[in-house]
């Protein structure tokens, strides 16, 4: 965690901003702007352009998905624009893309590159785990593609170009519960590119509980779910403790338990916390502030929405705006969102210090 913690340091400032795009989410204008051009495209195709609008047909869907998909990237680089040299750090997370096929995969990896090039710290949120093997090709969102020339040729350590391409990310959430197993091949992966990892561990949701919060019994070392779960993860990441003294493995723990993550903290000495469920889901300054060390360092806190949708509270909005000056404002309340964050984070903790 040694770059995210120079870059925190570096920008006073332990935001994270989370880029989830959702239709609903993105001014009108920009979807209908969207819209239009889809429209032509069809015209293009030699199809009607009438299917678009009842989303009929697998071409229709595709071209405009395609087209959505460009919008969010648009609107990504407008949330780029107001808070890049503002936070350290950003957090796609992956099914807001997905959920748009192969083009939302594109604007996926735009986005993430994108902040790359911006010199920010990019969090995949993928939230991977599996077994072994297939951990390992998950790992490759980290380590770049091996890409065999012969199928079936077999690849010996670091031949492939390795690093960044092409999902540019610096860190990936996963989900350890198939054990250390499923957790080793990312670690590799993070080793390989200076790269690091997120794991589960006390989830930001109300029914987390349902799992997280049941007991052991004392053979099983007494205690819940969430905090074994924060103890293998602090030992599994011993071995990649750096210069800040975090190890490549953190944890997410949510906002929306301070409580847990106060004892998380003390258990986790060694562990860096990723802490979604800020703004939007109810978390505030005054609950994130156990989640950080006694140096005010060791924890990002994600906001999505609260940043990325603040520009719909603007009484200056309407949908009569061109998609320049709508965007002109997304980007303006998205920075002034972030900055309202960074000194609201930043106020608590010295209170609390
Ligand atoms: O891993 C995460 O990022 C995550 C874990 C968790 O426990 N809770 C949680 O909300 N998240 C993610 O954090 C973001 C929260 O978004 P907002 O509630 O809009 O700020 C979403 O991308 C969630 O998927």
């Amino acid at each position: 965690m040694d770059r995210l913690t120079a870059l925190v340091q570096d920008k006073n400032n332990p935001t994270v901003v989370g880029l989830d795009p959702r239709p609903e989410l993105l001014p009108s204008q920009l979807i209908e702007q969207a819209r239009q051009r889809a429209a032509r495209s069809m015209a293009q195709m030699g199809l009607d352009p009438k299917d678009l609008q009842q989303t009929q047909g697998e071409q229709a869907q595709a071209v405009w998905a395609d087209h959505l998909a460009r919008a969010y990237l648009r609107f990504n680089l407008a949330i780029l624009e107001g808070v890049a040299d503002l936070v350290p750090a950003v957090k796609p997370q992956i099914a807001m893309y997905e959920a748009l096929g192969p083009w939302g995969i594109r604007a996926y990896t735009g986005t993430c590159r994108a902040a790359a090039d911006r010199g920010l710290y990019v969090i995949g949120d993928v939230k991977r785990g599996d077994i072994g093997s297939t951990a390992e090709a998950y790992a490759a969102h980290l380590d770049g593609l091996p890409l065999p020339f012969t199928p079936g040729q077999t690849i010996d350590g670091p031949a492939h170009s390795g690093g960044r391409f092409p999902w540019y990310e610096d860190a990936l959430t996963i989900n350890v519960y198939l054990g250390s197993d499923g957790v080793e091949p990312f670690l590799q992966a993070a080793e390989h590119i200076q790269g690091d990892l997120f794991a589960l561990v006390r989830t930001s949701n109300p029914s987390g509980s349902q799992i997280q919060e049941l007991g052991l019994d004392t053979a099983s070392g007494g205690g819940t779910i969430y905090q074994r779960l924060g103890d293998l993860v602090e030992s599994w990441g011993q071995s990649s403790i750096g210069e800040s003294g975090y190890s490549r493995l953190g944890a997410v723990v949510g906002a929306t338990h301070p409580e847990d993550g106060a004892l998380l903290r003390q258990a986790m000495p060694h562990t860096f916390f990723l802490v979604p469920g800020y703004g939007a889901q109810g978390g505030s300054a005054a609950d994130v502030v156990p989640m950080f060390d006694q140096s005010c360092g060791g924890a990002v806190v994600n906001s999505s929405r609260g940043i990325i949708a603040a520009w719909r509270k603007d009484p200056d909005y309407s949908p009569r705006l061109s998609v320049q000056a709508a965007l002109g404002m997304v980007t303006r309340d998205a920075r002034q969102a972030a900055q309202a964050m960074k000194d609201d984070l930043n106020q608590a903790i010295k209170e609390a210090r």
